[in-house]
This record gives C-alpha cells, structure tokens and sequence, in this order.
C-alpha cells in the first residue's frame, strides 16, 4: 500500500501484519480477514507473491477483502478445493489478553469470519494494542447476524439477555446488510463476565445466524503499540520483541 503516510495507529496495524504474514509459508492455504488491519496482510502477502514468488492460495472472508486480494494477486481457493484451511490471519475489536477469546464483526463480516476461523488449524489475530480489554463487552457492541425476517422478534430476545440492542443502519437510515444479505444487531451487554454462556444463550434464539463472540478459537495475537510488538498464546506464553 502506498500513498500517505500512515498515522501511529495504522502504523501499528501494519507492524502486526507484517509480524503474522511471516507466518505463511509455501504451499498454504490462507484464511484471509476483514478490516483495515486485515487489510495490511493482504497488501504484505501481495508484496510476498510479487517480489519473493510465494506460493500460496486464500479464501476471503468479505466481498472487499476478495477485492482487494484480486487486486494484489493472491489466487483465491475455495472450500470445495480447501476445506480445511492451515492458517487465517483476521483483526478483532477486542482481545481479552488472559483467554484470547474476542469480539469481531464490527465491519459486519463476522460470519464469514468466524466459517473461515473454525475451518483453521491457526488462527492469528492482528490488532494496534488498543484492542485489549479486561473484560469482552467494554469497548464495543457484540454484533448478532440475523436474517431479515422477523428480525424485530430476534431483537426482542437479544434485549432480554441484557443488552441493549440497536439494529445497525447505514447514516441515510436503511438497513446494514452482510454480504450474506443479513442483518446486524449490535448488542451492548457491558463486561461479560461468563462470554460462554452467553455465546450459547445468543445461539438459542431462532433466527440468529452468528454472533461476534469468537471464543477459544485464537491461537494467536499479534499486537504492535509503542512498546513493541506483543505476541500472545492462550496458553499465556508470551513473548515480546523489542522495542519498536
Ligand atoms: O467485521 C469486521 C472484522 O471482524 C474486523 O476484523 C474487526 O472489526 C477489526 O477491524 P479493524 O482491523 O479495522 O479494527
């Protein structure tokens, strides 16, 4: 990616990037995520195809993210092709250091996301260290997909497990729509203290399709901010690697 320079927080989304991209190796086939951190990984895979002729193949998880791998070369697979994939690389919105369990799906790519993360033998997340909570729920809503029909119904049921629940709209007031032409209701719930049962009371109401708890699924993060790069494993291993 070229042009402007980047801003301290881009810069440190692309310092993760360029970390978890040197986890792909020859031969894989690649999960790739959505979002502007994601997107510094398909521009370094890119790079890597181009100039050092990795040899690799991917699946999307959005319509953009396909866009813009098209745009840099990366030839595209499929799960007929791959239905296991070796590695994903994906941002978050929040990590909880201790379990690596996330929130996602603030682009509204969350299904697709979490298809593509569950088919990963890795899972390694990308983020500026800005991303980390205490607790999932502290900084963001946990977006729920949800189809279309009787959707106000979904809603009724999000908001009695104590969220309060907004359906996600564009600034003209028309309806968010996935690229699986769902639609998003974002959740506030708070700090979630017990996020497992919570995951599974969402998966309870008839008519969600997904939700943006991604829990136990991270093998990794891969964090930059101004202390360096940060790696995290669930096991707690940690590792951090120099000062940037
Ligand atoms: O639906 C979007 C995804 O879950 C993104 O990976 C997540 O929102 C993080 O995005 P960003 O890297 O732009 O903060």
């Amino acid at each position: 990616m070229t042009g402007q320079p980047l801003d301290p927080a881009a810069l440190f989304k692309q310092q993760a990037a360029i970390q978890a991209a040197t986890l792909v190796k020859d031969g894989m086939a690649v999960g790739l995520g959505t979002g502007s951190t994601a997107t510094f990984v398909v521009a370094e895979l890119g790079r890597r195809i181009r100039e050092e002729g990795l040899r690799i193949c991917a699946i999307p998880t959005s319509d953009a993210t396909e866009a813009q791998a098209r745009e840099e070369g990366i030839p595209l697979t499929s799960f007929g092709e791959h239905p296991d994939l070796d590695i994903a690389i994906d941002g978050a919105d929040e990590i909880e250091p201790g379990t690596l369990n996330l929130v996602k799906g603030r682009g509204g790519a969350l299904l697709r996301e979490k298809i593509v993360a569950a088919a990963a033998k890795q899972l390694v997340i990308v983020a500026d260290a800005s991303k980390y909570v205490e607790h999932l729920g502290m900084l963001c809503p946990v977006p729920v997909e949800v189809v279309p029909f009787g959707w106000e119904s979904a809603a009724t049921r999000l908001a009695r497990l104590g969220a309060h629940v907004a359906p996600r709209k564009h600034r003209d007031g028309s309806f968010y729509l996935t690229d699986e032409k769902n639609l998003i209701m974002d959740c506030v719930f708070g700090p979630i203290e017990d996020p497992d049962t919570l995951s599974q009371s969402i998966y309870g109401i008839v008519g969600v399709i997904e939700h943006g708890l991604f829990l136990h699924m991270a093998t990794q993060t891969i964090t930059a901010g101004p202390e360096g790069i940060k790696i995290l494993e669930p096991a707690r291993k940690q590792a951090t690697q120099g000062a940037l």
